[in-house]
């Protein structure tokens, strides 16, 4: 923001003073010292009481204590008015060596009582309620709920807080002065140095009083810088509210060691990524917490992803407010991992030096931390709340000639201080109650509109020097952090989102899939019921089989074959079942399967063979009959030739083949009723029967010989036809 002039002039008057000043002997350091501490000790007192008056107006204090308080107060005032003018030189005194500004030390800030406490505001004057953080004492979990609750309610204001650093070495080398005291933690008191030789402006205002949430000394360490300033914002992230922390400040005013320290000193960045984690880890131990986290930079009006650089970004607005386009969010899971993130985004960060700071901060660098938390409740619905913590260091504010003059430098700090004046406009913008609030004025501004006029618990670190060379930056940091205070942001809301069952991502799918897992499991186990009522009537039927054929086997109890398979005993369900699918599995099921096939087979063969024998048999049964038929037929027409006159009287016998064999035994048949004929008997043709019929061919031995023999019987024994006589010799 820019430095006053008036700011400029005195820093030169008293740069060219300095020395004198350093070489002033002390005159008299314990003189009036009475009157001041009683002077400081009741404008503190009539402070309380205003602050208490104001916050219970119902319980004003006495009218009588009042004026008392009031009548000192104006006495001590008067004193110290006196001693003032007495000691006009000594206001300029302040201790060089003085390193920590703390109540102990008060009395050395001169001229404090002449000052009246300027009102910066309608409550600059009350000890106001910290919305975030309180540095005296850690307040507890009731008050703290109560807090959020009250927040949430009727909004909040910015917390502004202001951090001190120490003296450097180099500003002590060159005879710099402290001008800034630190009382109560919260008072900051700005001393301007006057020239002692300027006599006209002896009497004018030298110190100024400022007050904030908070005050750091140049002693606070980095811890309670942290958790005055942002543990209870980290909280409130946490349940699902927004929050950003942002440092302000001049140019080696000590920012990015406030918000990224060193190794040694880690700041609110690292502090606040390792507190994010060990709270996650205490409040859910199922991973029901999600952090990704973004880092970016504003350099000379352009934004840049410091995690994985290219090319600018286009900040774009949406439902979730301003968003760089193509920003990469990096899920974390540990600490480590994310101090490596922090420290590849910060070797990316562009740093330069400067003649106020070796590394100095070119651009704005915003570390973004989103944690969401996801759970059910009663009906399964899904909530899901989402908290983003904003950690944002600043380029420092600066002057073109306290930087440098180079082309480059210089237009990055115009381009710094660009931003930074935009960012008090719009302070001055919220401030005044402005409809228009210019965010659009640069990119800064646009990204830290939520933190400003959004639904966000906003914090504000003002980084001040000590040092009397940087009165001007001093002054003007401490001038907007006051103005800042009267920010007042919208209560910030718990960003929740409740999902209902069917409304959740792949939901119908799921169920969908559920109901045909349902179904399918009961398809298979309607299969597996009926695939052991197959195999138990099968090894029913295998027993039956194997009883019949005297197949020595156990026989079932009848009431294991007729149990129908879901009426299956305790012990048999408790069996492991096996998917029908893999038919690898071996069972004793399957086994006594695989027996009673090997039954069923056996029997199949006995059946076949069987059949065979059957057809044999029958096939025998044919050839008897045609033989006997045959038989039959030479019977008949040897009793025609005995019938005829001219035959002779002497028996004569046709002889075949087969008669001319010897005898052979009987065919076995499965019927022992009657003899089979000769398998070889020959079929006698009607040219056989011819022949033996002519009287020519007597006695010739032809190829069917006619034997004389009276003794021929027949041996064919037919059911049905009569008993052949036994005398061959048949007269007609
Ligand atoms: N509280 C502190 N305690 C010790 N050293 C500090 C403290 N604050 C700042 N410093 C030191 O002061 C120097 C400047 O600080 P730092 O770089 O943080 O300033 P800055 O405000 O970020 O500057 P710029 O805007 O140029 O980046 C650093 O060397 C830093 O170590």
């Amino acid at each position: 923001m820019p430095v006053s002039t008036r700011s400029k002039v005195l820093n030169q008057e008293q740069n060219g003073q300095e020395n004198t000043n350093l070489n002033l002997p002390f005159r008299n350091p314990h003189q009036g010292l009475k009157e001041k501490m009683k002077a400081l000790t009741l404008l503190y007192e009539q402070q309380k009481r205003a602050s208490f008056s104001l916050r219970n107006p119902n319980q004003s204090p006495k009218p009588e204590d009042q004026r008392f308080k009031t009548h000192q107060l104006l006495d001590s005032c008067k004193k110290g008015e006196r001693f003032h003018r007495q000691d006009g030189k000594d206001s300029n005194f302040v201790d060089e060596e003085t390193k920590e500004n703390n109540v102990a030390n008060a009395d050395r800030i001169f001229g404090i009582n002449s000052v009246p406490v300027k009102p910066s505001g309608p409550s600059s004057t009350v000890i106001r309620k910290l919305s975030m953080g309180n540095g005296a004492r850690k307040a507890t979990a009731a008050e703290k709920g109560e807090k959020l609750e009250n927040l949430d309610a009727c909004g909040s204001r910015i917390s502004v807080f202001v951090r001190l650093r120490p003296m450097g070495k180099k500003e002590r080398e060159n005879g710099s002065r402290c001008c800034v005291k630190i009382l109560n933690k919260r008072d900051v008191y700005l001393t301007e140095f006057t020239n002692d030789n300027d006599y006209l402006r002896l009497k004018r205002l030298r110190v100024r009083h400022f007050t904030f949430d908070s005050s750091f000394p140049d002693t606070t360490t980095q811890r309670e810088v942290y958790s005055t300033t942002t543990g209870d914002l980290l909280e409130a992230v946490l349940e699902g509210r927004n929050g950003s922390v942002f440092c302000y400040g001049a140019t080696g005013a000590g920012k990015t060691y406030t918000m990224l320290g060193t190794m040694e000193n880690p700041g609110v960045m690292v502090l606040a990524i390792k507190d994010l984690f060990a709270k996650v880890r205490q409040r859910s131990l199922d991973g029901n917490h999600v952090v990704h986290l973004s880092y970016l930079e504003v350099y000379n009006e352009t934004v840049r992803d410091l995690l994985s650089p290219g090319r600018p970004l286009i900040l774009r607005e949406d439902k979730q407010g301003i968003v760089a386009a193509g920003l990469t969010q990096y899920r974390a899971y540990s600490t480590d991992e994310v101090m490596a993130l922090l420290q590849r985004g910060n070797q990316n960060r562009t740093t330069e030096p400067t003649r106020c700071n070796e590394t100095s901060s070119r651009s704005h660098a915003i570390l973004q931390v989103i944690v969401e938390y996801r759970t059910r409740d009663a009906f399964m619905n899904t909530l899901s709340r989402i908290g983003k913590l904003s950690l944002i260091d600043l380029a420092g504010s600066e002057r073109a000639v306290a930087t440098d003059q180079r082309t480059l430098r210089s237009l990055e700090g115009a381009n710094i201080n660009r931003s930074l004046l935009a960012l008090s406009s719009c302070i001055n913008a919220l401030v005044e109650g402005k409809k228009h609030i210019p965010y659009r004025n640069s990119k800064l501004t646009q990204l830290l509109k939520d933190s400003l006029g959004g639904s966000c618990n906003t914090v504000m670190i003002a980084n001040i020097s000590p040092s009397d060379h940087s009165f001007g930056e001093t002054q003007n940091t401490l001038h907007w952090a006051d103005r800042a205070k009267e920010i007042r942001v919208k209560g910030c809301e718990v960003n929740e989102e409740v999902v209902q069952v069917g409304e959740q991502e792949g939901g119908p799918d799921q169920a969908k899939l559920l109901l045909e897992l349902q179904e399918e499991n009961r398809e298979l186990r309607v299969q597996l019921a009926k695939q052991q009522q197959k195999l138990l009537t099968l090894q029913a039927e295998t027993l039956a089989a194997a009883n019949n054929n005297n197949i020595s086997q156990t026989p079932p109890s009848i009431s294991s074959l007729m149990t129908p398979p879901s009426a299956l005993t305790a012990q048999q369900k408790k069996k492991p079942r096996h998917s029908l699918l893999s038919g690898t599995c071996f069972t004793p099921e399957s086994s006594k399967r695989s027996k009673a096939e090997e039954a069923v087979k056996e029997l199949q063969l006995t059946v076949k063979a069987l059949k065979m024998e059957m057809e044999r048999m029958k096939r025998e049964h044919g050839l008897q009959m045609k033989k006997q038929k045959e038989e039959l037929m030479k019977d008949l027409c040897s009793k025609k030739s005995e019938k005829t006159p001219e035959r002779s009287k002497e028996t004569r016998r046709i002889v075949t083949r087969g008669s001319l064999r010897p005898k052979e035994k009987e065919l076995k048949s499965p019927s022992h009723r009657f003899a089979s004929p000769a398998a070889t008997a020959k079929k006698r043709s009607f040219w056989d029967i011819g022949v033996a019929n002519s009287p020519s061919l007597d006695r010739r031995k032809t190829r069917s010989h006619v034997h004389v023999h009276q003794e021929a019987p027949s041996m064919l024994l037919q059911p049905g036809f009569a008993r052949p006589r036994t005398t061959t010799h048949m007269k007609h």
